[in-house]
Parts: C-alpha cells; sequence; structure tokens
C-alpha cells in the first residue's frame, strides 16, 4: 500500500530561519492524522511543502506515491490554507461553482449540501463573510471535489460548535470511505476525537506521533468504587497498574496507570454498587511533551527572537 505522505530529513529554512528540521514520517490511506504544536512550530510549513507551495531545502516528500510538483498529484489533494482569503465581489456559490469547473466537474447538489451541513450563506460577497463564513467557504471547496487526501490547516479556528461537530462528522466520513485527512491545531481536544494518530512539532522538529487509542490506554485515570460494605485495604494493595489508594469503609478511590483489568477483577469479588471514572485527559499529557522538550529545548541563535 502507497504511503499518502512520505517525509524523509524534509527541511525548510528561510534564509536562516527554521520553518521545519528533518522530517521523517509517513501517513498511511485511510487515516485521519492530527498535527499538532503551538505557534510557529512549522505545521503550515509542512503544509505547504506537501502542496508544493514552498520547495524544501533538503530531503524528499512524496505524496499519494508522486511528487507534489505533479499537477496529477495536486488534482487528487483538497486544501484548506490557514490564511485564506477571500476579498472578492463575488458571491461565494460563484467562487465555489468556478472552482468547481476547474477542478473537473463539482455538481451543485454536492456544493448546496455541504453549505447546508456548515449553514453557509452562499449568497453574500465573499469579501462580505465573517471569519467563520469565510472558513466555511474554505472547508466546502477543500472537500467539495471528493479529494482522496484532504490538508486542512487550522480548520477548526473561528467555528461556532455545532458547525464544529459537523465537521468532526465530515471529517469521519471521510475515512470511512478510505480517504486521508491531514490537519493541523494547536488545540488537541479539537482534533484528539477523530484523529487515529497526532504528531506533535515543535521548533520546526516532530517530537512525537502518538496513537491516539495507545495514548488513551496509557492514560492515568481517577478512579472511585463504592461497595455495598466495607471492604478489606489488603484486597487491593499492589495491584498492577493502581496506584494513591485510598480505601474508607466502602469506598475506593485510586488512578490507574494503564489497563483497569486488575482493579476490576479484585473488585468484582465484592459487590460494586457505583463506579465513576474520568475520561484520561490527553491534553495533559501532551503539555509533559511540550514542557520536556521546552527544558532540553536550546535553540539555535537564528530561531532566538530578535533583542
Ligand atoms: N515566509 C517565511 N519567512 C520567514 N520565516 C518564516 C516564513 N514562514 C514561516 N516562517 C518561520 O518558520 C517557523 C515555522 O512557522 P510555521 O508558519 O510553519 O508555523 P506554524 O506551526 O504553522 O505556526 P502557526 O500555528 O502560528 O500558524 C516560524 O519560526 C516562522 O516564523
Amino acid at each position: 500500500m502507497t504511503a499518502v505522505v512520505q517525509a524523509e530529513g524534509l527541511t525548510k529554512y528561510y534564509g536562516r530561519r527554521r520553518g521545519l528540521a528533518d522530517l521523517t514520517m509517513e501517513i498511511q490511506p485511510g487515516e485521519v492524522f492530527g498535527y499538532l504544536g503551538p505557534n510557529g512550530a512549522g505545521k503550515t510549513t509542512t503544509i505547504r511543502l506537501l502542496l508544493d507551495v514552498i520547495r524544501p531545502t533538503s530531503g524528499l516528500v512524496r505524496v499519494l506515491g508522486g511528487s507534489p510538483r505533479e499537477p496529477a498529484v495536486r488534482a487528487r489533494v483538497g486544501y484548506l490554507p490557514g490564511d485564506l482569503v477571500l476579498e472578492s465581489r463575488d458571491r461565494a456559490l460563484d467562487y465555489l461553482r468556478f472552482l468547481g469547473r476547474v477542478r473537473g466537474g463539482v455538481p451543485s447538489s454536492r456544493i448546496e449540501s455541504l453549505a447546508d451541513r456548515f449553514d453557509a450563506d452562499l449568497s453574500v460577497p465573499m469579501r462580505k463573510l465573517s471569519k467563520g463564513n469565510r472558513q466555511k467557504i474554505g472547508l466546502i471547496q477543500a472537500f467539495m471535489h471528493e479529494p482522496e487526501f484532504v490538508i486542512l490547516d487550522e480548520p477548526t479556528m473561528g467555528l461556532d460548535p455545532l458547525v464544529q461537530h459537523e465537521f468532526l462528522a465530515l471529517v469521519r466520513e471521510v475515512r470511512a470511505s478510505g480517504r486521508t485527512v491531514l490537519m493541523s491545531s494547536h488545540v488537541l481536544a479539537e482534533v484528539e476525537s477523530v484523529s487515529d494518530r497526532v504528531g506533535i512539532v515543535r521548533g520546526g522538529r516532530l517530537v512525537a506521533v502518538e496513537n491516539v487509542a495507545a495514548l488513551r490506554e496509557k492514560a492515568v485515570r481517577r478512579v472511585e468504587l463504592h461497595f455495598d460494605a466495607p471492604v478489606p485495604r489488603a484486597d487491593f494493595e499492589g495491584l498492577p497498574g493502581v496506584r494513591d489508594l485510598r480505601v474508607e469503609g466502602a469506598a475506593l478511590a485510586c488512578t490507574i496507570d494503564g489497563r483497569p483489568d486488575a482493579l476490576i477483577k479484585a473488585a468484582a469479588r465484592h459487590t460494586v454498587v457505583h463506579l465513576v471514572s474520568a475520561e484520561p485527559d490527553l491534553e495533559e499529557i501532551f503539555l509533559t511533551y511540550y514542557s520536556d522538550e521546552e527544558r532540553h529545548d536550546e535553540r539555535p541563535a537564528d530561531q532566538q527572537e530578535p533583542a
């Protein structure tokens, strides 16, 4: 199976300023890949390299098995830029129809159904659109020709929660049809629910790639159990993955590191009347990555902000 993205040692310098250094990664067909990082991390630089908007200083990149320079490759990709400018007097509908023709024909019904989903008014001249409505037009044009690979730079920016929900549903549909999505964000919570894997980029370097399901499994979570009668502490002491154990009468509280299996089996010897388990906070795990990096980050002179 040909990878949708193959990057090897991909590097981009803007003069002496590092945009991206030595990126090696693959994205597989049918995958939703969340690309996360704080401002200035290198997300947009990566995306522009994938689309041949800019060219690498060194390294290799292949998209859908070909070079991003090939128009035939570009035609199979949908793209929402992070800095979308729509300043024309044209109505959004005319603009989208025009783009549809350029891309070899997109049925009006598909444009309209996407507009319905996102509650976008296509009759307004584009330069009069609010930021959020402009973002909706950007999303419609990225999806409307049903590309094999959709690249979205900060897609949720400016969207209200209902539209965000609809957008995530669309991403799930795209994945279900075997197509691939790469989306950048600086907020994990916005991409976590749909991403299969997330990559974290920081200071121009990819510092981690994680499988979201595995991350969830690894995450520490707080658990409370209430029994119908007092339970002996000894039944729960030393269980694999159980930490910070507190047993008071018929109530038990602890944190679970990894799988809760041992705790569940020990609890099953008693009568459990109530169970509380908080969803692990993945954001917290990611922040740990960031802060670890921070500690080791010795930025070269060209990465320092001017005095
Ligand atoms: N055209 C450019 N000329 C000079 N430096 C640039 C240019 N574009 C980006 N950079 C620098 O490259 C680094 C990476 O920027 P990039 O835009 O890729 O980050 P980002 O992760 O997309 O950030 P944001 O979330 O703010 O959009 C930054 O230090 C930025 O200042």
